[in-house]
């Protein structure tokens, strides 16, 4: 359900002047979720969409990740509208992809999955791509694709058993994830960081704030901001 907060609403339930419009994360992604509080911003509900994230023949990584965060999002706003009396919300979700060159690396759920992206990625450049994908009342659909280039230091096999023993790559995109361990890994970084972690903070409350969702600068109250 997409429902306007309720401290902001009035009492016969239509939004009140100047409230912000209600937020649905349709992730279940735990990072997106703190990324998106690190910058003040707590969504009214969550909804993860599990959807068929497999790439067809010859799609290149861009278009992967755009194709998957709308699906993400059109899912999610489905599911909303099903039980909704309100629909006036926003819908924001998001798919991050790791490539090297056109090819695509799995989202890594074996050792060998972690393993083989590892060696892959030792020593060498590659490019992790996060499609955001906002969906708002009447049809309305903005997204945008973000990129940032890593380069990994060579990795020598005991780092790559340390790391697997660890399990931190599971569930993630290229098999490794750059907030834990795998920071030690990253020689160069070109790009927004967030971005890599599965939400670019920038580009996200650029979208957001265009879309009358109040971030920092449009806050009736910036006490309220965490330090
Ligand atoms: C490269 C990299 C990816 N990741 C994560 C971000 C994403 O959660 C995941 C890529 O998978 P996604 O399909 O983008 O996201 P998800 O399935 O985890 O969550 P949801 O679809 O419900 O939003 O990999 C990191 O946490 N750190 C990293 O350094």
């Amino acid at each position: 359900m997409i429902a306007a907060a309720s401290d902001e609403s009035n009492t016969d339930g239509t939004r009140a002047k100047g409230a912000r419009p209600a937020l649905v994360l349709a992730s279940g992604s735990p990072r997106r979720l703190a990324l998106l509080q690190q910058i003040g911003i707590d969504p009214d509900t969550l909804l993860p969409a599990d959807i068929d994230e497999t790439p067809r023949r010859g799609e290149t990584p861009r278009a992967l990740a755009q194709r998957l965060a709308r699906t993400k999002a059109e899912v999610a706003r489905r599911a909303a509208d099903r039980n909704a009396a309100n629909v006036d919300g926003l819908v924001l979700a998001a798919d991050t992809v790791v490539a090297v060159g056109r090819r695509i690396l799995p989202k890594a759920e074996t050792h060998e999955q972690a393993r083989a992206c590892l060696e892959l990625l030792s020593g060498r450049g590659h490019r992790v791509y996060t499609a955001l994908c906002i969906s708002a009342p009447k049809d309305v659909v903005r997204q945008r694709l973000v990129e940032t280039r890593v380069r990994f230091k060579r990795l020598s096999r005991a780092e790559i058993n340390a790391y697997l023993d660890s399990g931190e790559w599971r569930g993630k995109a290229g098999g490794y994830a750059i907030q834990g361990l795998a920071g030690a890994f990253v020689a160069k970084l070109v790009g927004s960081y967030s971005n890599v972690v599965g939400l670019p903070l920038h580009e996200t409350a650029n979208m957001l704030a265009g879309l009358k969702y109040p971030v920092l600068a449009g806050w009736a109250d910036p006490a309220a901001i965490r330090p």
